[in-house]
């Protein structure tokens, strides 16, 4: 596995719900024609899947809580074994949601070359959910449940931010800018890897 994907790049994209990692990560795949794999998204598919396993996850996900460790890394390694063969690098967006995740990706797949920090300000991210809550169908995506993501993010996910940044491969993002411009500030931390 981790001789597989070794020249891939892999990128964490870190941030609070709602601070647009989804969409960066759309224009990265767009412009880069990286892949994506959100882990959100991997465990919403297996929710929808309607499995004994997600119908577990949807009540953790429903409470604003963390699924355990191991499910959400196996799901993104069995995705990133999938693509290994025509991918020339991955954007793992929200992901690791706390230190110990990133421990673990590094001892099972490898190390990252870049942490995108996706940085708004609280408001901005509950605001930005709210008007997303209108149309996602997102069963988290309701006043009571992000406020507890929010929690969850600030005690448990920005650590991340400070273990990586030790590590000299944090590129901060300003999010509170219209799209494009955050996406110029992604695509020059990018470019600065070659
Ligand atoms: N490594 C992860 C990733 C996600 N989740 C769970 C908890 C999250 O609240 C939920 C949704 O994940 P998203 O990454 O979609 O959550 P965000 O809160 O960041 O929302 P989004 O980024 O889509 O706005 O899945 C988890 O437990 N562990
Ligand atoms: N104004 C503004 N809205 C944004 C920006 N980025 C994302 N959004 C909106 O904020 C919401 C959350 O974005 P998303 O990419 O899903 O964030 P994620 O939760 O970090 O994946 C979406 O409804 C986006 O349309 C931005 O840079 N500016
Ligand atoms: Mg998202």
């Amino acid at each position: 596995m981790a001789d597989k994907i070794k020249d891939a790049k892999i990128i964490f994209v870190v941030g609070g719900p709602g601070s647009g990692k989804g969409t960066q990560c759309e224009k990265v795949v767009a412009k880069y024609g990286y892949t994506h794999l959100s882990s959100g998204d991997l465990l919403r598919a297996e929710v929808a899947s309607g499995s004994e396993r997600g119908k577990t996850l949807q009540a953790i996900m429903q409470k604003g809580e963390l699924v355990p460790l191991d499910t959400v890394l196996d799901m993104i390694k069995d995705a990133m074994i999938a693509k290994a063969d025509v991918s020339k690098g991955f954007l793992i967006d929200g992901y690791p949601r706390e230190v110990k995740q990133g421990e673990e990706f590094e001892k099972k797949i490898g190390a990252p070359c870049l942490l995108l920090y996706i940085d708004a300000k609280g408001e901005t991210m509950v605001k930005r959910l709210m008007k997303r809550g209108e149309t996602s169908g997102r069963a988290d995506d309701n006043e009571e449940t992000i406020k507890k993501r929010l929690d969850l993010y600030y005690k448990a996910t920005e650590p991340v931010i400070t273990f990586y940044t030790s590590r000299g491969i944090v590129r901060k993002i300003d999010s509170e800018l219209p799209v494009d411009e955050v996406f110029g500030h992604v695509a020059k931390a990018i470019d600065d890897l070659k």
